[in-house]
């Protein structure tokens, strides 16, 4: 076994793996996936392991006959989440730890740090983080929806070096080989653009959510972010081999040459806008001026709710979507402001406070 060379690596179990019959946790595939973690481990390599399989491990317990509503999943999740992290613990010799996520807690900048340090802190005294969406209290707004974008928001606040999506297919094909014969599998993808996305097909499996389309999304957050991306197969026992021998069982994702940088990926990638500003000129004539920054004369129409803080979209007045940022204004101030452009308070309010988004708190978007 040649000695591998990642430092932290986020590996992400599907629902099919955890329970293969639908019928509650199976150990079947999951011994495979604790020896390649104890692998790893031994050889000094980080592990975070994001979880999916609560619902389809939880399903068991409640009757067949009963209709799926949202309420009944999210019970069998809370069910299903212990029999899940129990199975887990069985395998290991070292401490395991749960850490269920929503969507709220990772686009709120200060939980999302309280987040990273939390898991920087296990990590330093060997326990292994175990990570879900917190199924059970999540709510349209507050979900990310899939862990194969939540796996990605993980390895990118976690720094990994390398992202690992075990699913039940060996990896991204030129479209469903799960519907087509002819499908061809596709070994390294340099860049994603939307010739990858078109693709990507739904979810064949009754427990899969998202199919491939989450994975290419997870591995465009994550490459932008550095990190090394695989799609493989996690039923297959080669598959472990082939990775520890350093060779690529299924699809490689190579990461940008130029990550982007932390925060500027946060904003990109995780936080999500709670409302738009509309600016007068384009981004570029705002933001290469003199003061680098967007300032109050130059919104044109605020919309939505937000507070000090919140990442905001940034619109030209033509509808693009040019950038994200964090507000240093609420919605209410600016609105006051956008009210009362040429009062004495609103100049001596925005030379107080200063501009309404600064250089250093915006992203810039592709031009959509
Ligand atoms: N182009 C494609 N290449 C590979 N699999 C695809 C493709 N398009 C759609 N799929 C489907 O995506 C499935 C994997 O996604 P999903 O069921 O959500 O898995 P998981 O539970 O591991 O997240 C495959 O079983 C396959 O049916
Ligand atoms: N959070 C859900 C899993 C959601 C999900 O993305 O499932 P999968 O497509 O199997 O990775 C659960 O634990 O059942």
């Amino acid at each position: 076994m040649q000695k591998l060379n990642w430092r932290r690596i986020v590996l992400k179990v599907g629902s099919a793996l955890i329970a293969p019959d639908q019928d509650g946790c199976r150990s079947r595939y999951l011994l495979t996936i604790a020896q390649f973690i104890v692998r790893c481990r031994s050889q000094g390599i980080e592990v975070i392991l994001v979880s999916s399989g609560s619902v389809a491990a939880g399903a068991h317990l409640f009757p067949a006959t009963q209709e799926r509503t949202v309420a009944m999943k999210k019970a069998m999740a809370a069910a299903g989440q212990t029999e899940m992290m129990a199975m887990w613990d069985r395998f290991f010799d070292f401490p395991s730890a749960q850490i269920l996520l929503t969507h709220g807690d990772l686009r709120d900048r200060e939980r999302y740090e309280s987040i990273r340090e939390t898991v920087f802190t296990l990590l330093d005294h060997g326990v292994l983080p175990i990570m879900n969406e917190n199924d059970t209290v999540t709510t349209d707004d507050l979900k990310v929806g899939d862990n194969d974008n939540l796996s990605a928001m993980v390895a990118a606040a976690a720094d990994a070096d390398a992202l690992m999506i075990f699913s039940d297919v060996d990896g991204l094909y030129d479209k469903n080989p799960n519907l087509h014969d002819d499908a061809i599998l596709l070994p390294e993808i340099k860049s994603i653009d939307e010739s990858i996305y078109a693709m990507a097909g739904c979810a064949t499996s009754a427990v899969g959510t998202g199919g491939m389309k989450t994975k290419i999304e997870a591995a465009e957050k994550a490459t932008s972010h550095g990190i090394t991306t695989y799609i493989i197969n996690g039923f297959k026992e080669q598959t472990f081999t082939k990775l520890l021998e350093g060779e690529n069982p299924g699809t490689i994702f190579l990461p940008y040459e130029k990550p982007m940088q932390e925060a500027v990926h946060w904003m990109t990638h995780t936080a999500s806008e709670q409302g738009e500003v509309v600016v007068a000129g384009s981004y570029d004539e705002s933001l290469e001026g003199e003061t680098g920054c967007i300032r109050g004369d130059e919104i044109v129409a605020v919309h939505g709710e937000f507070a000090i803080g919140d990442t905001i979209l940034v619109r030209s007045s033509d509808g693009t979507r040019l950038a994200k940022a964090t507000a240093n204004y609420s919605s209410c101030l600016l609105n006051f402001i956008a009210d009362n452009e040429q009062s004495e308070f609103s100049d001596k309010m925005q030379d107080s406070i200063g501009p309404v988004i600064s250089e250093k708190d915006i992203a810039l978007l592709e031009k959509s």
